[in-house]
């Protein structure tokens, strides 16, 4: 954002005028918002009362895996203030902190939340990357043509894949999916904030790698992931993105999927899909085809399970698409590994083992001594009103790109004013590792 506005402004005096105007609109905003204080002054909090709690069922289940506490609900944050007070920048009671994840769409941060004195993750979607990444076509916004940046990704479609994410996450509710806690947007913002729970240990391990999973560690994850799919199918929904990196590791040793962007919800037994989004190394042949055929999401979705599967243990991505698999020798792996992963690449989906199938599987429940929850007893459907799903997002004006221009004219520089330099040295959550706060 920050390159962008800095092009702008040295390139582009038509822009430049529209920017000033645009200030000075703004700044009578603001100080019709805040009178006596101005902009720099930390703004007023919300208080719960300002907020929308969404319903949300809660559930939980036990057989094997520990209760928890039902997530509290998503809360729909109707105004976004920011201010760049102190070190770094605060949204409403959010502190932003160091960059703990980097994703195709924007950055993820450690958001340190005042009002109840806890870490999240707080995700930074860039609506203009969205466009770019997409080759949405490039037009300056002009005045007369209502041709805001809001507009044209409404136009083009994108947006309403962000907001389905949203809608879609704040629906959910699993020990091994991972929550949603509140959305804040601006339409004058370049950002969405998506605040989720912290899941610390990030993700489960980076591939490829030199240092796979012990066969024992990798049937733990892969029951956590069979457990999360199977909820997420149960609540209508294929992921279609399935791999390490959207494997976060919580602190109670679980895995919680991650990253909705690329997902689908679906309605009667099966989505039919077309399109080939996912990530290419973790996908199903059927989803990869030049031809215009339709292939079901709950099938392809066993093959991004299987590439991670394989994963957790070796790797040799690109061998099957082509030839039969190979084992190599090293390392060892069991025979039963061997049958559930051959039985997972069939390339015909028709004959593909099926998810239920696989919570049976003499490997994940070793010889049928440690038998997974039936989806009856980790699943409860859970409803949302139409209005809340519509409401995913509220739009609302705020002063928070004034602030940022300011920001930026103030220092003199064109950095990121969302980077807290002197925090910059916490880990970045690309490779596995403990975080501490
Ligand atoms: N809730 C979270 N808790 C802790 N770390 C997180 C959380 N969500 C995301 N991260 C970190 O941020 C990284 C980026 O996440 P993000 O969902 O934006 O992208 P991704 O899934 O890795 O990539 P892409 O969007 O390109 O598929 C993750 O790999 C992880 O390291």
């Amino acid at each position: 954002m920050s390159a962008d506005i800095a092009n702008r402004l040295d390139l582009d005096p038509d822009y430049n005028a529209e920017l000033a105007d645009m200030v000075a609109a703004m700044n009578v905003a603001a100080n019709r918002l805040t009178p006596s204080n101005g902009y720099r002054t930390t703004p007023r909090r919300l208080s719960l009362s300002d907020r929308k709690l969404s319903l949300q069922e809660r559930s939980s289940y036990q057989n094997g895996i520990n209760p928890r506490i039902a997530r509290r609900p998503t809360i729909e944050s109707k105004r976004v203030s920011i201010s760049d007070g102190d070190d770094c920048v605060q949204l409403n009671q959010y502190k932003l902190k160091n960059e703990i994840g980097k994703g195709s769409y924007g950055v993820v941060k450690l958001a340190y939340n005042e009002d109840d004195d806890q870490y999240y993750a707080m995700k930074l979607v860039s609506k203009k990357k969205l466009m770019k990444q997409y080759g949405f076509p490039r037009r300056r916004p002009s005045r007369d043509s209502n041709g805001s940046l809001e507009n044209l990704l409404k136009h083009s479609g994108l947006l309403d894949r962000v907001y389905q994410e949203i809608a879609i996450l704040k629906k959910l509710d699993h020990l091994n999916v991972v929550h949603l806690v509140e959305v804040l947007d601006d339409p004058a913002e370049d950002n969405l904030h998506m605040v989720f729970e912290l899941v610390p240990k990030g993700p489960v391990m980076e591939i490829p790698t030199d240092s796979p999973l012990t066969e024992e560690m990798g049937r733990f994850y892969f029951r956590d992931v069979l457990l999360g799919i199977e909820y997420l199918h149960y609540q209508k929904i294929i992921h279609r993105d399935i791999k390490p990196s959207n494997l976060l590791l919580g602190d109670d040793g679980h895995i919680k999927i991650a990253d909705f962007g690329v997902s689908n919800v679906f309605e009667g037994n099966d989505a039919l899909l077309s399109d080939s989004a996912g990530t290419p190394a973790f996908m199903a042949p059927e989803t990869l085809t030049d031809q215009d055929l339709r292939f079901s999401g709950k099938t392809s979705i066993l093959y991004y399970l299987q590439s991670t599967l394989f994963g957790f243990r070796l790797w040799m991505y690109g061998q099957w698409e082509t030839a039969p698999v190979e084992f190599p020798d090293m390392p060892v792996i069991s025979d039963g590994l061997k049958d559930l992963i051959i039985r997972m690449l069939d390339k015909v989906p028709g004959t593909r083992i099926t998810l239920p199938e696989i919570k049976l599987h003499p490997w994940v429940t070793l010889d049928g001594t440690d038998l997974l929850p039936l989806e009856e007893e980790h699943c409860t459907v859970v409803e949302v009103t139409e209005e809340e799903v519509q409401n995913s997002v509220k739009l609302v004006p705020s002063l928070s790109a004034v602030i940022l221009v300011k920001s930026m004219l103030r220092k003199r520089s064109f950095s990121n004013p969302f980077e807290c330099p002197s925090r910059r040295q916490g880990r970045s959550m690309s490779a596995p590792g403990v975080l501490t706060v």
